[in-house]
């Protein structure tokens, strides 16, 4: 428990003065909230000692009296009111800087990354995670260290008015102590479990709305479905264990507190009749034993919330990486854009059984000119593309833009020079302006129309019900496949990468979106460095080097004309796309 404190206290980091501050005014808080206790005491022992001497209430006492609580109550919420400024929008703003940092790092990290640490748990972390630490973290804080403050002030008063009472309180805290201790290690226990149970859910919920379009198709429930209903069982299974685990722990608090209470009140009884204490303050000190306490009730509630902050904060901070693949980079500027791959050799597998998928591929690709890469189906086309975009790092070998190691680069100042468009087009939940725009959000509205035109897809973004303003579906399901890999090429014209790495497959097209998108990419390439995983056979005749890729390995590499002749992989290739073009080899 105080050791999750600490820890809160130090996220806070530069805030932490604004924090101090704030218990500064919860410590004049709790001061506040006794002085009409003691008022209000203080004027019943009076009035009642006054009677039983006959004597009669002073006229406007009651008016008065009424007046000063109403001021001090009114002081104590000024006093809340200022803490809460200074605390309580804290946790607000580290979260949004640190939701801001997780998006960098993911960025700064390998794809492998993203295999080793599954999607429950990344996004129960920056959702769950950091959503409970956003709206809990300050509130604990403040129930915590504020509580016991307020505690403090009025154990200070009672022990002025009454030691030996106010020491019993202290009875009462201990007792409350053992008993948060006990809920802070069941909740320890049960949190481990809820996390781990709810990242399940997480990964359910995504894998089951991720296919469900597959399992609409087949009118089956689905193992997605199954996972799913499990899961949710599961989460509501641990929700309801600590929930009933909870409950004793937290009764056995509440008495502790309340009993110790009630032995204040008879222990400054017995003080009063043996005229040790007078009436009024014997009044004072029952009121305050009754109030005493109410600001650590809460804070069994806490105990359980701290180890749920507590559990966050671990998951969170595993998120970080290890190293981030640029750590040592620079931003480079470049003057030419040849690539070479000297001699790469890649893995996917991280253990002991590696089996490389790319092996000894060695090749330049010379600055302007286009490189077709071809060959079946697992032989490696996309991983070698990976690699050139830095997605993940060769595991032998090395790969060079411009002279210059890709390991040299920051990832952002590599990733500036390399437009990629992909089979996969993900749009992002934002107007069609803001996906164009992505990767140069500075350009002008001219600069983006003439993207838009040079990539066809001008025409029907006007048809749309408010132009290029219209917001699309996330990943982009508002638009068809041909539309969303136009606007995909509109994106990287205006960028102006001079690498341009393609994968040119467009088989799910009709004719016509194919004729455009050849278009648009005819406007998107030319003068550019290309590395092309082609598919048509107009692409592959006009590129500038073929490399034929088989196994990981490059078995042919030349011109249409030098490959075409040669017996191998390249010249069946051929064949089976003339059969599918319809064309013939001259
Ligand atoms: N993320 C990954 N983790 C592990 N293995 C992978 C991963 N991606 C691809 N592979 C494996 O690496 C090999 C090469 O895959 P790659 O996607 O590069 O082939 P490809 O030639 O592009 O195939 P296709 O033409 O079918 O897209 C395959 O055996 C594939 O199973």
């Amino acid at each position: 428990m105080f050791r999750t404190i600490r820890r809160i206290i130090h996220w806070c980091g530069d805030f932490r003065k604004r924090l101090y501050i704030g218990f500064f005014f919860s410590f004049l808080s709790g001061l506040a909230a006794a002085a009409p206790i003691i008022y209000a005491g203080y004027i019943i022992g009076n009035v009642v000692q006054w009677r039983a001497r006959g004597l009669s209430v002073p006229s406007g006492l009651w008016l008065q009296s009424l007046g000063v609580i109403f001021t001090t109550i009114l002081f104590r919420f000024l006093l809340d009111y200022i803490k809460a400024r200074f605390q309580e929008t804290i946790s607000y703003e580290l979260v949004a800087r640190d939701r801001l940092a997780i998006g960098t790092a993911l960025k700064r990290v390998s794809l492998g990354y993203f295999q080793e640490k599954d999607t429950g748990t990344i996004l129960n972390s920056i959702t769950t995670g950091l959503y409970t630490l956003e709206n809990m973290g300050m509130r604990m804080i403040d129930t915590f260290v504020g509580g016991y403050l307020s505690f403090f002030c009025i154990f200070i008063l009672l022990f002025v008015i009454h030691p030996l009472g106010a020491l019993i309180c202290l009875v009462g805290v201990l007792l409350s102590f053992i008993c948060l201790n006990l809920i802070s290690r069941y909740s320890k226990r049960n949190t481990l479990i809820q996390t781990e149970v709810n990242e399940k859910l997480t990964r359910a919920a995504v894998e089951y709305t991720r296919g469900l379009p597959v399992v609409k198709s087949f009118g089956m429930e689905g193992a997605s479905f199954s996972a799913f209903r499990k899961a949710c069982a599961e989460a509501r299974k641990i929700a309801l264990r600590i929930e009933w685990g909870f409950i004793p722990f937290n009764c056995l608090h509440l008495l502790a507190l309340k009993s110790a209470s009630i032995v204040m009140i008879i222990s400054v009884m017995g003080a009063g009749l043996s005229s040790h204490l007078s009436l009024p303050m014997v009044f004072v000190f029952s009121l305050l034993s009754l109030t005493v306490f109410n600001s650590l009730e809460p804070i069994a509630d806490s105990a359980h919330i701290l180890s749920v902050i507590n559990n966050a904060m671990d998951h969170i901070e595993a998120l970080s990486p290890d190293n981030y693949i640029d750590e040592d980079g620079k931003d480079i500027s470049l003057s030419s854009y040849d690539i070479h791959f000297e001699q790469v050799r890649f893995s996917y597998d991280k253990g002991n059984e590696k089996r490389n998928v790319i092996e000894d591929v060695s090749f330049t690709a010379l600055e302007g000119t286009t490189t077709a890469i071809i060959g079946p189906s697992g032989s490696g086309k996309t991983t070698l593309c990976r690699l050139l975009a830095r997605f993940y790092d060769v595991s032998g070998g090395r790969i060079t833009l411009g002279g210059h190691n890709l390991k040299e680069f920051t990832c952002d100042s590599l990733l500036s020079n390399i437009s990629m468009v992909f089979q996969n087009v993900y749009l992002f939940h934002d107007t069609v302006r803001a996906n164009i725009c992505f990767g140069k959000e500075q350009a002008s509205e001219e600069e983006m129309i003439s993207a838009a035109k040079q990539a066809r897809c001008h025409d029907f973004i006007m048809a749309l019900p408010e132009g290029y303003d219209t917001v699309i579906g996330e990943g982009g399901s508002t638009l068809s496949g041909g539309e969303k890999q136009r606007i995909s090429i509109a994106r990287a014209i205006l960028k102006n990468a001079p690498v341009i790495i393609l994968d040119e497959a467009t088989a799910s097209l009709d004719p016509e979106n194919e004729h455009l998108i050849q278009e648009a990419l005819t406007e998107l390439t030319v003068g550019k460095t290309v590395i092309v995983i082609a598919h048509r056979m107009a692409t592959i005749e006009n590129a500038n080097q073929i490399l034929v890729i088989d196994d990981g390995h490059i078995v042919q590499k030349g011109t249409h004309q030098q490959l075409v002749g040669q017996e191998g992989l390249y010249k069946r290739f051929v064949k089976i796309r003339e059969l599918a073009e319809g064309w013939s080899i001259v």
